[in-house]
């Protein structure tokens, strides 16, 4: 039996990029000997087991067939007689479709070295249609090497799109690739690609309407809400942003694509307009909370957070406490983050300071600076308690709010 290292690892190190996890092929091996070597099964009717010391992955060689729609509709072959070079056959990109043996010699029947040096994402063969994750996994290593995807593989994706093949996938791998992709360097360019072949449309409608949606070219030069949108995404990237706070900034303006057409490029009520279409998307694709919760609040307050310096400080404690800051701050700073890329992520102002982030934290602590204990031991009846604290807040938050609105008038 020979073992060869193969895919990820493999791609990796040609390009000089540390290797993450390294998975192996087995040829000329059955289960049996596997097991007798010492090698666990990783799954019961999956020819796929872990090493006993290193823990890594060994396939066996395999080929595979589809013979019905769907995930389950793949049939594996795993026999000692299948090649390295029929397993490479089965994989998605010819990057990825590449080994190594134990002399370090590289086993490249498709090209792949090539299409690494010219920066290509490019099908191992028409089989490709079969799975249509592969879609996202191009988008994704789009987004990680800044690769572009070769015309007659983006042909093959717009085909699969226009066949329904995309309309197929499970909400547990869409995610899993769009969150791995979205915490990419470069994951405008996934939603580009992804828009590019139309799978966007089917995957996120609400994100693909947004092109060709006009902004008031003052406030957005870009002037196209879907551009913007790409461009405040990859702010965040650039930001180091976590994956929640990317994923709010990839659905805060939804409800752009909503604005009633007699008031274009004026966006009144997007805010509020945009809560529907984010808890649509957070629920089809089962989004985990923690995204669902702060995509769904960036898109509700972006808007307020922005223009701060227009509030009263009664009305800053009301938005304080209807988007539970004081309970959650951390959640509250994420916001403010995605608010910074917002700022930011428009043609020409990537530099722009945004006060407006400092400011609400300042109220924030402001208004936690009290103490509520000493308040509630000093109220005669239990219904007073809340009213006094919150006077004790807005005591707190008055003189702040009063000076940055004499030094700022914000709009957006
Ligand atoms: N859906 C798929 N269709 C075809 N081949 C696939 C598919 N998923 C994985 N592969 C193959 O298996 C290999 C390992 O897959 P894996 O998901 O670990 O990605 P990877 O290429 O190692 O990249 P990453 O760095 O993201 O882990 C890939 O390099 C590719 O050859």
């Amino acid at each position: 039996m020979q073992t060869y290292l193969v895919g990820g690892a493999v791609r990796d190190a040609l390009l000089g990029l540390p290797q993450t996890d390294r998975d192996w092929v087995v040829v000329g091996a059955d289960a049996q000997t596997m097991l007798q070597q010492g090698f666990k099964p990783v799954g019961q009717d999956f020819p796929v087991f872990l090493h006993p010391h290193s823990h890594e992955e060994y396939a066996l060689a395999r080929t595979e067939r589809k013979v019905a729609a769907g995930y389950a509709g793949f049939r594996f072959y795993a026999a000692p007689e299948v090649t390295l070079e029929q397993d490479l056959a089965r994989r998605d990109l010819t990057i990825n479709a590449m080994a190594q043996d134990a002399d370090g010699r590289i086993i490249d029947p498709f090209n792949g070295q090539a299409d690494l040096a010219a920066g290509l994402l490019r099908h191992v063969s028409p089989a490709f249609t079969e799975d249509p994750v592969r879609i996202l996994r191009t988008a994704r290593f789009a987004a990680r090497y800044g690769f572009q995807v070769a015309p007659e593989t983006m042909a093959l994706m717009r085909q699969m799109v226009a066949a329904g093949e995309v309309d197929a996938l499970v909400a547990e791998r869409v995610w899993q690739e769009l969150a791995k992709g979205l915490m990419e360097n470069r994951p405008a360019r996934m939603l580009e690609i992804l828009h590019e072949c139309g799978a966007l449309q089917v995957i996120l409608p609400e994100v693909a309407a947004l092109f060709g949606v006009p902004q008031r070219a003052d406030y957005h030069p870009e002037v196209d809400t879907g551009i913007h949108t790409l461009m405040v995404l990859q702010q965040a990237a650039d930001m180091g942003l976590t994956l929640p706070e990317r994923y709010a900034a990839l659905l805060h303006d939804l409800g752009k694509a909503l604005t009633p057409a007699d008031i274009l490029p004026k966006h009144h009520g997007h805010d509020v307009a945009g809560v529907v279409p984010v808890q649509q998307v957070n629920a089809r694709w089962r989004v985990p909370r923690a995204c669902a919760e702060l995509a769904e609040l960036v898109c509700r307050w972006h808007i307020i957070f922005h223009s701060v310096g227009t509030l009263k400080p009664a009305t800053v404690l009301d938005k304080l406490k209807r988007t539970d800051a004081l309970r959650r701050p951390q959640r509250f700073q994420a916001a403010l983050n995605v608010c910074v890329a917002d700022t930011r992520g428009r043609l020409g102002k990537e530099n722009s300071p945004y006060p407006q982030r400092e400011h609400w934290l300042a109220l924030l602590a402001a208004a936690q600076n009290i103490d509520t204990a000493a308040i509630a031991a000093a109220c005669t009846k239990p219904e007073q308690i809340a009213a006094a604290i919150d006077a004790a807040r807005l005591a707190q938050i008055t003189p702040l709010q009063n000076a940055y609105r004499r030094q700022h008038t914000e709009s957006h």
